[in-house]
């Protein structure tokens, strides 16, 4: 099969119609009938897909189903309390659920109030990775004019970053909630913005703790903080919640209902997609589709890329957010029993229409390596809409441009998904998250992988604290030398840093670039031949 050449519209009807995976419940649909698998594909995956429900029953049952962290894995739980396989992980759900419903009415009715102002009015979150991309990703797509808190993030450790949404704050800053969110409690970006938040509440007077609340692992570094700076609150995050399936523990769900989202919407509508994707027949079960349909495209190995196209403004940030549950959890050196598989799918993708008018053309006519998943939204906006041309709306617009970029791509062979969702309501969002974070560990199955650490992001924090090591041995050593200018080779040697030339060059060259420590360049005769002092 190569595409639409090959097939005539009729028979993609009939195959769309073969295939159609409908999702009662949600509302949704899976159409993988522009998916070139041969008509024996489902049968000859049928022993290792089995292989992954009983996995993921056993997951769900409370195995250690992160053997390398030795941990279980209760996203599910989340949204189903009393699947969880201890009385006390219920309890724990239930409890910070009906805490956090508590804490934002007390919130927004004015009974707990900042230290100056009547009211909190905006909410700025500090949080990285899991602990930022899941509330973004939330706030962004159900937020609106009617929001009763105006929602800021810090993601990162770019001062001028923190600065730009600072001045957005602005005057607002006292009536600003601050929320810190890291599930270790010592990850250094999110410690450094609420550092910097902590400065920038003082500097106006303001004590920072009776503005702050910390989501974090109980008496990590971050509660400990938390708790010796007597701030409002901390929230539980718990070990067997991965920072990426987080966005339905505290982590989501307090700036969501902060902000006046439904969050209960968002948690039955994972639970009813939990129950869709708990089926073993593999045409009713969305994710184990989606699962196999991935192992398909890049034959269990990743070559295909996976393009997330939505169309609708409000789900730009899905593939941001499924960038790092997808690649996080896929992404992986060694199989369950050691073997190296480098495994993983690589993913991007912004929003239809808007990239048809950029990146579209090489996926029809250049390189071959992806395939895209269409995200349909049924409803176009609230009430009616304006005729732009005879019998045609923008959203007819939408749909066409959807429908026409398919039937291109196919044309040439290029494979697609498509996903059809009614709205983009609390509870399709919920179902949405839940249909990829069950993909993913199907997937995860099918391919032999551990899902639920990440080995590799350890060795990127660990060079960059010797980095910083580099850096404060550095500026000792110019400041002991009094101002007795030397350039990168002649500093790394007389710190007996040879090796780390380069390193103490960049560090060197980004310490003369910024006035905070003084560090003072003179021209050389070759961009190496610079001279560093400190006054
Ligand atoms: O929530 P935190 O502990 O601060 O972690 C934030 C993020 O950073 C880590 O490096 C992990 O790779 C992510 O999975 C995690 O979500």
């Amino acid at each position: 099969m190569a595409g639409e050449g090959v097939m005539s519209q009729r028979e993609l009807w009939e195959r769309y119609k073969k295939y159609l995976c409908i999702c009662p419940t949600v509302g949704f649909t899976l159409d993988i009938s522009r998916m070139n698998f041969a008509d024996g594909f489902l049968d000859q995956m049928s022993g290792p897909l089995q292989a992954a429900f009983a996995a993921m029953e056993a997951l769900e049952k409370g195995a250690i189903a992160n053997p390398d962290e030795n941990r279980r894995v209760g996203h599910y739980w989340l949204r189903a309390p009393e699947m969880s396989p201890e009385a006390g992980i219920g309890r724990a759900i239930r409890d910070t659920l009906a805490d956090v419903h508590w804490f934002a009415e007390e919130l927004h009715e004015g009974r707990i109030a900042p230290q100056t102002a009547e009211r909190f009015t905006q909410l700025l979150v500090i949080g990285i990775g899991g602990s930022a991309l899941g509330p973004q990703l939330v706030a962004d797509a159900l937020g609106g004019p009617s929001d009763k808190m105006r929602v800021f993030f810090f993601d990162n450790t770019d001062p001028d970053g923190m600065d730009r949404v600072l001045a957005q704050v602005g005057d607002k800053l006292p009536e600003t909630l601050t929320l810190v969110v890291s599930k270790s409690g010592g990850t250094k970006e999110t410690r450094n913005g609420m550092l910097e938040a902590e400065r920038a509440y003082q500097a106006r007077g303001l004590t920072f703790g009776a503005h702050a609340v910390a989501i974090t692992g109980e008496h990590s570094e971050l509660d400990q903080y938390a708790k010796k700076n007597g701030w409002l609150r901390a929230f539980p995050m718990w070990d067997w919640v991965g920072g990426r399936t987080s966005v339905m523990s505290a982590v989501g769900m307090l700036p969501a209902r902060l902000q006046g989202l439904d969050i209960d919407g968002m948690l039955s509508g994972a639970r009813d997609m939990d129950r869709e994707t708990r089926q073993r027949d593999v045409l009713r079960n969305p994710a184990a589709l989606l699962a196999l349909m991935w192992y398909h495209a890049g034959k269990g190995r990743g070559t295909q890329d996976m393009v997330i196209l939505p169309y609708k403004d409000r789900l730009l940030l899905m593939s941001r957010y499924l960038q790092q549950l997808v690649m996080e959890s896929l992404g992986k050196e060694k199989a369950l029993d050691g073997k190296v598989v480098n495994q993983g799918i690589a993913v991007y993708g912004n929003k239809g229409s808007t990239d048809q008018h950029a990146y579209v053309q090489q996926l029809r006519e250049g390189v071959h390596n992806f395939f895209v998943t269409f995200i349909e939204v049924l409803k176009d906006r609230e009430g009616a809409s304006l005729p732009v041309e005879e019998n045609a709306t923008s959203g007819d617009y939408l749909l066409g441009f959807l429908l026409g970029t398919r039937r291109a791509l196919f044309e040439k062979g290029r494979e697609s998904i498509t996903l059809t969702v009614p709205d983009v309501s609390a509870r399709t969002l919920g179902a949405l998250i839940a249909l990829y974070e069950r993909a993913v560990g199907f997937y995860a199955s099918l391919v032999n992988i551990n899902a639920y650490h990440q080995p590799g992001v350890e060795a990127g924090k660990k060079a960059a604290g010797s980095v910083l090591e580099i850096q404060r041995k550095l500026l000792s050593h110019l400041r002991g030398t009094k101002g007795t200018p030397g350039t990168a080779e002649e500093l790394a040697a007389a710190m007996g840093a040879t090796d780390e030339v380069e390193t103490v060059f960049k560090v060197l060259e980004h310490l003369a670039a910024n006035p905070h420590h003084g560090v003072k360049r003179t021209e050389g005769t070759t961009p190496f031949g610079a001279r560093f002092s400190v006054k």
